[in-house]
């Protein structure tokens, strides 16, 4: 059941907000700077420890051998293979188009200038392997890092119960063009990953989702190493119109509701008819649910509902809230695409249900949440490289612009900056 809030109540929507804002308490940052700290010092004799005490599993070699792979491979379901292959075409699809040119502009008196677009030399995902494995996230990271052109892509995963890679992980990491495996797992997979150890070979960015001790992890390592983003628990805001139906609507708010008690699912709808209909969806639909608990405690926590006198007030309290996925269930969405300023990514019309996205479609399922998209994008090939620039001034061109050069590094009291010019203009 879906809690109403008035539109003419902008506090109750304010406190929604406020509610989901992500923090992580002292005491879990404290706890994981040890393991960070003990990591940094102690190497890879700390990972066996903390993947003893937490995942209970005495692993001597953390690297994933090519024949441990391909034991692991042979078990996956050649379906699900076949789906995966057609879902890494969709992915790369989208993700080729996303590559950034190289510049180089050129001006009078032999200057030129230019940005050099260059991916990153080494990555390391993060794949969680606590509650649920996501072999789709495995595509949708390490895709866009191979397109942008990484070289050394490093994947770490908890160990299993048998201390071995789940073979859907393995699956996806082979098939994704991940070269490196490591079984580990927690805030310590986190911290070799930056500072590296003796097996683990350190990385240049984190990116990938984990459980709040890998967050706090990648939070504290930031710096040392860049990060992706700190996502948090999902979130699906549907708008609806009056011909929406309701049991599409109702379907598509449970996708996102399963994958967590604190996940969010909203409906914005014209239509109070609709509002009620998806209501009796939601109570028919979840009650078959294997994660049925889950999905009621998600929808009692943050299932809400504002009934709009028009789509752009939809849009509107939409681009307030800046959900994690936004689906545009009404008519002729691109009419309205572009008044929507802040969603990680929007879903178009009737029959674009979120978990096309989330699988196949070939956008990017790793998202901003929890109002992030105000300021920030989906996981991309922008994620995997950096740029650098370069300039070039011949002696005619510093002749004539190195007064004014010298004019600024004055006004800042820096000489020995106008001096480099200064000894350049001189005839010796
Ligand atoms: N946004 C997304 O795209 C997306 C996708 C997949 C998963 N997720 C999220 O990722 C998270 C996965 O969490 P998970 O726990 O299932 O897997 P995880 O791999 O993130 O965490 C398991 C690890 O946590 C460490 N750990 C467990 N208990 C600990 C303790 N008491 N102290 C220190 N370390 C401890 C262990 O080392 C273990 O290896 C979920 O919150 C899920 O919603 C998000
Ligand atoms: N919807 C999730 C991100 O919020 C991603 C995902 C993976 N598998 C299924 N869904
Ligand atoms: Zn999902």
């Amino acid at each position: 059941m879906l809690k109403e809030i008035s539109k003419d109540n902008p506090a109750v929507l304010a406190d929604y907000l406020q509610s989901r804002a992500q923090e992580i308490s002292a005491d879990i940052l404290l706890k994981v700077t040890e393991i960070l700290n003990d990591v940094r010092t102690n190497q890879d004799e700390a990972c066996k420890k903390y993947t003893k005490q937490f995942d209970h599993q005495d692993i001597e070699t953390f690297k994933v051998s090519p024949e441990e792979l391909d034991a692991a491979i042979q078990q996956c379901d050649p379906a699900f293979c076949d789906a995966m292959r057609q879902a890494k075409k969709n992915i790369e699809y989208f993700h080729r188009a996303q590559v950034r040119q190289s510049y180089i502009l050129q001006k009078e008196k032999g200057i030129y200038l230019g940005q050099r677009v260059l991916p990153l030399d080494s990555v390391g995902i993060y794949v969680p392997g606590g509650r649920a494995q996501y072999p789709s996230s495995v595509l949708m990271n390490a895709i866009p890092a191979h397109v942008a052109g990484v070289k050394r892509i490093v994947m770490v995963t908890p160990p299993d119960e048998n201390g071995s890679i789940h073979p859907n992980i393995a699956f996806a990491a082979q098939l994704a063009g991940v070269t490196e495996i490591y079984k580990i797992g927690g805030a310590q997979a986190i911290a070799a990953l930056a500072y590296g150890t003796q097996q683990i070979p350190a990385v240049d960015k984190i990116v990938g989702p984990g459980n709040i001790f890998v967050a706090a992890a990648k939070k504290l390592v930031y710096g040392k190493v860049d990060i992706d983003m700190i996502a948090g628990p999902s979130e699906i805001l549907v708008v609806a119109d009056e011909k929406a139906n309701p049991r599409h609507a109702a379907a598509d708010l449970l996708s996102q509701a399963e994958h967590d008690p604190m996940a969010s699912a909203i409906l914005l709808t014209t239509s109070r008819t609709v509002l009620d209909a998806v209501n009796d969806e939601l109570k028919k639909q979840s009650v078959k649910l294997p994660k049925r608990e889950i999905v009621e405690q998600s929808l009692a926590n943050y299932g809400k509902a504002i009934v709009c006198d028009s789509i752009e007030e939809c849009i509107h309290f939409a681009n307030e809230i800046a959900p994690e996925h936004l689906e545009l269930m009404i008519e002729d969405p691109m009419k309205y695409l572009g008044q929507v300023r802040h969603a990680g990514s929007v879903f178009m019309g009737y029959y674009t249900c979120e978990s096309i996205g989330d699988y196949f479609g070939g956008t990017n399922h790793v998202l901003p949440t929890s109002g992030t998209a105000r300021f920030s994008s989906a996981l991309g090939v922008d994620s995997f490289i950096k740029t650098s620039c370069f300039l070039h001034y011949t002696e005619e061109a510093l002749q004539a612009y190195g007064p004014q050069i010298m004019t600024m590094a004055k006004e800042e009291h820096l000489d020995a900056h106008a001096n480099a010019v200064k000894v350049r203009m001189e005839n010796e």
